[in-house]
């Protein structure tokens, strides 16, 4: 199976645009080379994925910090050539010989991770999710709309079987949630955003809102995300800065839904998940934190990365900070343990917050 002229053309219309593009300074610009183009422009899955469905999103917005997408587990190996790079660049130099750990998801180390804030004097919350990809399913470009439905559907039975006091609730599809719901959710930071433009053009919103939808506990401190950007995405989440407990619940919460839903896995890639720069661990670890002092020096940006933390605005990726507010989380993800990934955030945060109080 050969990607079509017109697709092969589209292929190189992208590259052209990018390599025209002064403003864009994403890692598919840097890694698209002529080369890679040439000896991949002509390739297909076996479900039916081109390089054009990897490199749409970043072609057209071109402000993009990655840009890539995998339509399907194997883009992964047969558009090695473009992945490898982007990987090894966004993962701290994890290269292409190189294999995710095991899982270890620290249960035996949770204790060690104290209150990061207990006079509540920085930390607004604290929360740390993880991406799924259900056994057997492409990622969005490659679903119909029935993949998307029998998901849902599989996903409902697992939420109506949870019977743990503290997990069990609802599920909420997105079809038929009022608007005003709908809005207060994504405001308060439970729900995934609408319509967002990267996802948007790597064709990962089709048929939305069908499939789409959020279990919660009633406390709103462990939640499901069902066909957002991944399959699932699982959440433990609350306010302040008690990282030990929201990781014990993670731990438990993800433990019930695997029992049941099989998850994709890479032998080398570690748990699948439809952008790279997710995939091993999938752990995203976070707080919203106020650090007025230190955040108004010039450096907070690369005492930040310097620790390999990742800055993001109060409403999430691509959005700014408000009320001197911010979203810190580790970065990387794969080549690490889940635990290492928690920690990661947890050294680093440790760390800001000893500086903030330092801080003239
Ligand atoms: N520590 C936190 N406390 C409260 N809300 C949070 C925290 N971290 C993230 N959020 C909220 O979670 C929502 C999703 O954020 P965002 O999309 O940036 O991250 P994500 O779910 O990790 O996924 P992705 O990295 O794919 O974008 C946003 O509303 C964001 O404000």
């Amino acid at each position: 199976m050969t990607a079509t002229p017109e697709v092969q053309k589209s292929i190189e219309e992208v590259y052209t645009k990018l390599q025209g593009a002064s403003d864009c300074s994403s890692l598919l610009k840097k890694h698209l080379t002529k080369d890679v183009v040439a000896k991949n422009k002509s390739k297909k899955t076996r479900l039916g994925a081109t390089l054009l469905d990897v490199i749409q999103s970043g072609g057209e917005n071109l402000d993009s910090g990655v840009g890539i997408y995998a339509p399907d587990a194997e883009s992964y190996t047969l558009f090695a050539d473009l992945f490898n790079p982007v990987i090894e660049e966004y993962h701290n130099g994890f290269k292409a010989t190189d294999t995710q750990p095991a899982m270890d998801l620290g249960e035996k180390n949770v204790g060690e991770l104290a209150d990061l804030d207990p006079e509540g004097k920085f930390i607004v919350s604290t929360r740390i999710r993880c991406g799924r990809s259900l056994q057997g399913y492409p990622f969005n470009p490659c679903l119909s709309e029935t993949n998307y439905k029998m998901m849902e559907t599989r996903m409902k039975e697992i939420f109506n079987s949870i019977t743990d006091p503290e997990l069990k609730g609802t599920y909420y599809p997105l079809t038929g949630m009022d608007e005003e719901t709908k809005k207060k959710l994504i405001a308060d930071h439970f729900l995934f955003k609408e319509g967002d433009r990267f996802l948007k053009a790597a064709n990962a919103n089709r048929y939305w809102p069908n499939g789409r939808g959020i279990f919660h506990n009633e406390k709103k401190t462990f939640l499901v995300w069902v066909n957002e950007e991944d399959h699932l995405r699982i959440i433990s989440m609350q306010n302040g800065g008690n990282v030990g407990e929201v990781l014990a619940r993670l731990i438990k919460g993800l433990n019930l839904v695997a029992a049941k839903a099989p998850f994709a896995r890479h032998p080398r890639l570690g748990w699948l998940t439809f952008c790279p720069t997710n995939l091993g661990t999938t752990v995203r670890a976070s707080v919203h934190i106020k650090l007025p002092k230190i955040s108004a020096k010039d450096d907070f940006k690369k005492i930040c990365s310097d620790m390999k933390l990742q800055i993001r605005g109060i409403h999430g990726e691509h959005s700014e900070s408000k009320e001197g507010i911010y979203d810190i989380s580790n970065k990387q993800r794969l080549g690490l343990t889940e635990y290492q990934a928690v920690r990661q955030m947890y050294d680093g945060l440790k760390k800001l917050i000893e500086l903030e109080k330092a801080a003239a």
